[in-house]
């Protein structure tokens, strides 16, 4: 069984995957391939371990006929067509649990950044504009008792939820399809529709997968209905939110600021107008970016790979019903 790993992983990983004789192959070049490119190398192989967006689509695996496996480098599986890698009863596998933590810390740091204008006023030092003290300047907000609204409430929203409920005792509401008993139990956290999650927000953490029909779900019309002292967290997908209407919103005092490690589109522009703003955090897609995390993620693709490799089911897979 050949694999294609088209970008480089951590060693514990490769490692795994050596010890059981599975040949691999790691994309020489630090280059992204092209699309032309990347299928033709996922052409010559059993198996593709997948690091970053490329887009799997029912072209995709049209293209690419001999693909047995796809084992993703990432918990969130919405750049693969679901659909088509069913119909050819391919496995898709991911690695959920090990980067909540990494994940949750960085909607965390990004909360307190932003309600602290951190980011900004980092800058101001740097551009030499760090002045005598000043009674009515920088003035954050503090999060002490109020609410965490959180829009997917699952593996990495409840260790967000977690976080926030220790160090602030903030109240936990949230949005899902279903409800999450055990944060219900553990959380105190309370469903509530969606209109209620816009309104009663006074940090609105974005969770979820992300998926077609909510397509850019925070636009104007949601952010209108959030308090003006919200804070807008995304550290689930960029595509989650409109960033003209973002922009929009922060600086016409709709909502009091914003932290992203996502973006729409990413990789975004340096002179996207929200990295100007005050009100605004943002950092490039770090969410799982541990060395802990990273580790674990590469030992549950591999894992994935060696299921598949011994005809059994993959331990994480998103797909399960390929194996009915
Ligand atoms: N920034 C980064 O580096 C990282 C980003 N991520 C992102 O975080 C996402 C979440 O990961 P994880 O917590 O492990 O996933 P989980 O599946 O554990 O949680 C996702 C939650 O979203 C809810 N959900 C799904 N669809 C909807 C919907 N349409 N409306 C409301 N709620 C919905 C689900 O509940 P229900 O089914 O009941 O609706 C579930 O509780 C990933 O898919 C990925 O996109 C993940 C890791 C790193
Ligand atoms: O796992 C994911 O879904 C990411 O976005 C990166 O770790």
């Amino acid at each position: 069984m050949k694999v294609f790993i088209n970008k480089n992983i951590p060693e514990a990983g490769i490692l795994l995957l050596q010890e059981k004789g599975i040949n691999i192959t790691v994309n020489p070049t630090e280059n992204v391939l092209s699309r032309n490119e990347f299928i033709k190398i996922c052409q010559e192989n059993d198996v593709l371990l997948n690091v970053g967006a490329n887009n799997l689509d029912e072209d995709f695996f049209q293209q690419c006929p001999n693909l047995k496996g796809i084992a993703l480098f990432s918990v969130g599986f919405d750049a693969v067509n679901i659909p088509s890698a069913n119909k050819r009863k391919i496995p898709v596998g991911n690695t959920p649990d090990v980067l909540s933590r990494a994940t949750s810390d960085i909607a965390f740091l990004l909360m307190q950044s932003v309600a602290r204008k951190s980011f900004y006023s980092h800058k101001k030092i740097i551009n030499g504009k760090w002045e005598s003290f000043n009674a009515l300047e920088n003035l954050g907000q503090e999060l002490y008792g109020k609410t965490l609204g959180i829009f997917g409430l699952g593996r990495i929203g409840f260790e967000m939820a977690q976080k926030c409920k220790a160090a602030f005792g903030m109240n936990i509401i949230y949005h899902n399809r279903s409800h999450n008993e055990n944060a219900e139990k553990e959380l105190d956290a309370k469903y509530v529709d969606f209109e209620t999650l816009l309104s009663k927000s006074d940090v609105l953490s974005v969770h979820s997968n992300y998926s077609e029909e909510n397509n850019e779900l925070f636009n104007k019309n949601a952010f209108a209905k959030m308090k003006s002292n919200a804070i807008f967290i995304n550290t689930a997908r960029g595509k989650f939110h409109n960033e003209d209407d973002l922009f929009y919103a922060l600086t016409n005092n709709v909502i009091w600021g914003a932290g992203l490690d996502v973006t729409n589109p990413e990789p975004m522009k340096k002179d996207n107008p929200l990295l100007s703003l005050s009100n605004c955090c943002i950092l490039p897609h770090i969410g799982s970016a541990t060395y802990e995390a990273r580790n674990a993620m590469a030992v549950c693709a591999a894992q994935n790979i060696i299921a598949l490799f011994e005809n059994k089911k993959m331990p994480f897979c998103v797909n399960e019903e390929v194996y009915l």
